[in-house]
């Protein structure tokens, strides 16, 4: 295949589905996808002027989304359907390339992040200008502790959220009972032809799931007449695991900084949306964020920010309870509450486990790199694991001994003046929302 582009998309307003069409070109032929995303409805029809704010909300998604079926072949050339202003250009160049990354590292794909879109010339009509940013906020919810803590920041504040998912598995619907909040909820239909191709063989790994989740939540607010969407993405997000060929390769990019600043520039510039989208939680660490989600009791049965539990297929109950994202959310909350809670949330004491031994090493940066998974700094498990080593609860368990023994002691002189629980670096929290925040912090 030596291109990839975007035939077409259409929306139905009478049942809220957006069906976004895409095509793999080469001497050999075609492959067409068809991805299909289900917006919920209003109760009332939408305005003109919500109809035509949505229509370019969905233009840029219908580029951000075909990340999927382009990493099926990596064809050299992505044509763009429509001329676009360079704030949109830039943010759909950086989706193709560092959101692809570990995909481009993992298979050895150099050409991946240097991929340049071809953008047919001309310039897009300018937007109508849309102020949403006093109505109440969308708020993303994945059923981890990190969506929990964005949720009751804001309902304290009393910011009155909307929780938001795609495609709700029994986790999030879990969670949003617990909340007590009436949810929203959009459908996403991956074309089952990719599955098929996987099957085959076709190229496959990593992609940008947030940029593309991010961007159903500013549909749905969009239609909805709400707010800006709240993301409760972190401050180690924006750390890339290594550099390759000179290039960050980054698991989570999509839920960094970097991207959070030019989806809001490219949603201002093509959508004309002047408060569409932030984190709440940017500048707090995961193991901060670990210390407030312990404040919460109301989801200890159903939290769960364990991957395997959002599967499309055979997907793990709750935590799986071996995987790097267990490992570091366990030793995360573990510092911050009784190890009885601890051990009943994930349905076991990974730190009673010497099994566990060898991903936590991983973890603390004494063998190899940062996983590719959603786990915070080396220096905030270095952090926890010295607060555990305090604790008379946790002091014996076996593998804090063999993990205390294992941090060398520039690692311990280190962390004597982390930051990690002072709040910092760069943010788009709007001075409202950051109130929301300051109680809890
Ligand atoms: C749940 C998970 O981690 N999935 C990754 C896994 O896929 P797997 O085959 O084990 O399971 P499925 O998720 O059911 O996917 C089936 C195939 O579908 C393709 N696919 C899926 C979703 C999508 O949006 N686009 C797709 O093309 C994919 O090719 C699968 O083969 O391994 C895959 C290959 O490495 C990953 O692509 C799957 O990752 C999902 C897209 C996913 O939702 N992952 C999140 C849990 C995730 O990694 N979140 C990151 C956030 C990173 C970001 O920048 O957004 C995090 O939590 O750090
Ligand atoms: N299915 C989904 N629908 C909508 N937003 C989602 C979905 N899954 C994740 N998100 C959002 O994407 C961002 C990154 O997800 P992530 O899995 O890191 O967060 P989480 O589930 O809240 O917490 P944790 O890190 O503990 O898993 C969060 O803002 C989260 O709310």
């Amino acid at each position: 295949m030596d291109a990839f582009t975007f035939p077409s998309y259409s929306i139905d307003f009478a049942t809220g589905e957006v069906l976004f069409d895409y095509a793999l070109t080469g001497p050999a032929g075609e492959q067409r996808f068809t991805e299909a995303i289900t917006l919920p409805l209003p109760a009332e029809p939408p305005s003109d002027e919500t109809v035509a704010t949505l229509g370019r909300v969905l233009e840029v998604l219908h580029l951000v989304a075909g990340v999927s079926y382009y990493k099926a072949a990596a064809p050299p050339r992505l044509v763009l359907p429509a001329p676009l202003g360079a704030a949109t250009v830039d943010y759909v160049t950086a989706v193709y390339t560092k959101g692809l990354a570990e995909y481009a590292y993992r298979n050895q794909l150099p050409h991946v992040l240097e991929l340049r879109p071809e953008v047919p010339v001309g310039s897009p009509e300018p937007p109508r200008v849309y102020d949403d940013s006093d109505r109440r906020p969308l708020s993303a919810v994945g059923g981890g502790k990190d969506s929990i803590v964005s949720l009751e920041a804001l309902r304290r504040a009393e910011l009155d959220p909307v929780p938001f998912s795609v495609n709700p598995n029994h986790v999030i619907v879990s969670v949003n009972e617990a909340s007590g909040l009436t949810p929203l909820a959009a459908r996403r239909r991956i074309d089952p032809v990719l599955f098929d191709l996987n099957a085959a063989g076709a190229l496959n790994g990593h992609i940008p799931v947030t940029a593309i989740n991010s961007l159903i939540a500013v549909a749905t607010a969009v239609l909805h007449g709400l707010g800006p969407v709240v993301m409760s993405n972190e401050r180690s997000a924006s750390d890339p695991n290594l550099v390759w060929n000179g290039h960050e390769i980054n698991h989570q990019w999509s839920k960094g900084v970097e991207a959070e600043g030019l989806l809001r520039a490219s949603l201002a510039e093509h959508a004309g949306l002047t408060e569409p989208y932030f984190s709440l939680l940017r500048s707090l660490s995961e193991l901060h964020i670990a210390r407030l989600f312990a404040e919460f009791t109301r989801y200890d049965d159903v939290v769960t920010s364990c991957n395997a539990a959002f599967k499309l297929h055979d997907a793990s109950e709750r935590w799986c309870r071996d995987c790097p994202k267990c490992r570091f959310v366990f030793l995360a909350m573990a510092p911050f509450m009784p190890r009885e809670r601890v051990t009943h949330i994930f349905g076991g004491d990974l730190l009673a486990d010497p099994e566990q031994i060898p991903g936590y090493r991983e973890l603390l940066g004494v063998d190899g790199h940062k996983p590719f998974e959603c786990v915070g700094e080396v220096e905030e498990s270095v952090v926890a694991l010295g607060l555990l080593a305090e604790q008379d609860q946790w002091r014996d368990a076996p593998v804090i001994q063999a993990l205390v023994e294992a941090v060398p002691e520039t690692a311990w002189s280190a962390v004597a003046t982390s930051d990690v629980f002072t709040p910092g670096g760069p943010n788009h929290i709007p001075p409202t929302y950051a109130k929301a925040l300051t109680p809890l912090t």
